[in-house]
């Protein structure tokens, strides 16, 4: 019954975090209680939350849950174990950072007023920041949904939906708005190897919301293209430096390159909280390297040798001259990217 209702993936309850556990979907539908920052830092670590909007929110949320419980006496030391402790569970999504960045400062100026109004004062920014991410969410679609055309046939790579963000997602938000308003759509979605975040999470969050959807192996990408059958492509996106290079999911580059080929506009949905200004270009943006398991099983089934090597990047660095635009909740960002990406942080 409660799948039914919720679209947002994490929310916070009875003094927890609550998270649909994405490693799960689309088997199983479970939702599961994290009630202390440990237990946040390991969802993170093992995706059973992802998505940087969504890894940030759940971030600022299991900083408060690593206080909650402290006194006068033990409060600064948990501050900074949680915070330490939560920095450390991903490198590349830049809202990880961000939201904890964020309600540090936040601690750091109501501590003086005591315990209880800094745990008062870190619990209602987290609310916060859930509540902007999906208006957040809700922006990017509506400027994302003025360039898709009635009948447009989109590919997305990834899961940038509802469940890597708080609600409604961004990617898919984009596709989401143009469907609620009445624009026919039909999307092509990267299963996503390895992890498979697009045949288990994207095609998912699509057919729940009757939204036409097509799974595709991700090294079919090109050859739709190649057959004119794609007229957009939209992804999400971790971490964007101020020239507009993007850290997104691994394989998202090869699909930019495919779109470059074949003259499909390819487009990146994201919030601002996900533009690193601090970044000049992308090859400063560090990224994940994950575990042999995750290339070498699925579902715990081997599907290579004992002992082969394995390279096991998340993400990948697409140029900023492969990215058409770059839709924010303060509008389409367009070359050149270092003044658009200001004038929307400046606006
Ligand atoms: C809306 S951000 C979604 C972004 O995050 C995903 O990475 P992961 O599943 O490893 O958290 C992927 O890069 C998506 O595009």
């Amino acid at each position: 019954m409660r799948e039914e209702l919720i679209l947002r993936s994490l929310w916070f309850e009875d003094n927890s975090l609550m998270i649909i556990d994405q490693t799960l979907l689309p088997g199983e539908f479970r939702i599961v209680k994290l009630s202390s920052c440990d237990e946040v830092a390991h969802a993170i670590k093992t995706l059973m939350v992802r998505g940087a909007p969504a890894i940030g929110v759940a971030a600022a949320y299991g900083f408060y849950l690593g206080i909650k419980d402290c006194s006068e006496g033990n409060i600064d030391e948990r501050l900074d174990e949680s915070y330490e402790l939560l920095r450390s569970t991903r490198p590349t999504a830049v809202n990880l950072f961000w939201a904890l960045e964020r309600v540090r400062g936040v601690a750091i100026t109501a501590r003086p007023a005591g315990v209880d109004a800094t745990k008062v004062a870190i619990l209602n920014e987290a609310h916060r920041m859930a509540e902007e991410d999906v208006a957040t969410n809700r922006k990017i679609g509506e400027y994302g949904s003025t360039l898709i055309k009635d009948g447009f046939n989109i590919l997305t790579h990834c899961n940038a939906g509802a469940l890597a963000t708080v609600d409604y997602g961004t990617a898919l938000g984009v596709i989401r708005a143009a469907h609620e308003k009445g624009k026919r759509v039909h999307v092509y979605a990267d299963e996503t190897r390895p992890l498979l975040q697009g045949a288990r999470l994207t095609a998912w969050e699509l057919k729940r919301d009757g939204i036409p959807v097509t799974l595709i192996a991700d090294n079919m990408a090109g050859f739709l293209m190649k057959q004119g059958r794609i007229d957009m492509v939209v992804v999400g996106a971790d971490r964007i430096a101020q020239n507009g290079d993007t850290a997104n999911k691994i394989g998202t580059y090869s699909v930019a390159v495919l779109a470059a080929r074949n003259n499909v506009p390819f487009y990146i949905a994201a919030p601002l909280s996900t533009v690193d200004m601090s970044l000049n270009n992308g090859s400063e943006i560090p990224i994940e390297e994950r575990s042999h398991e995750e290339v070498t099983t699925v579902k715990g089934q081997r599907i290579a040798p004992e002992g082969v090597d394995v390279y096991n990047p998340a993400f990948d660095i697409t140029e900023a001259e492969l990215i058409k635009g770059i839709i924010t909740e303060k509008g389409i960002a367009y070359p050149p990217y270092k003044e658009s990406l200001q004038k929307f942080f400046n606006d």
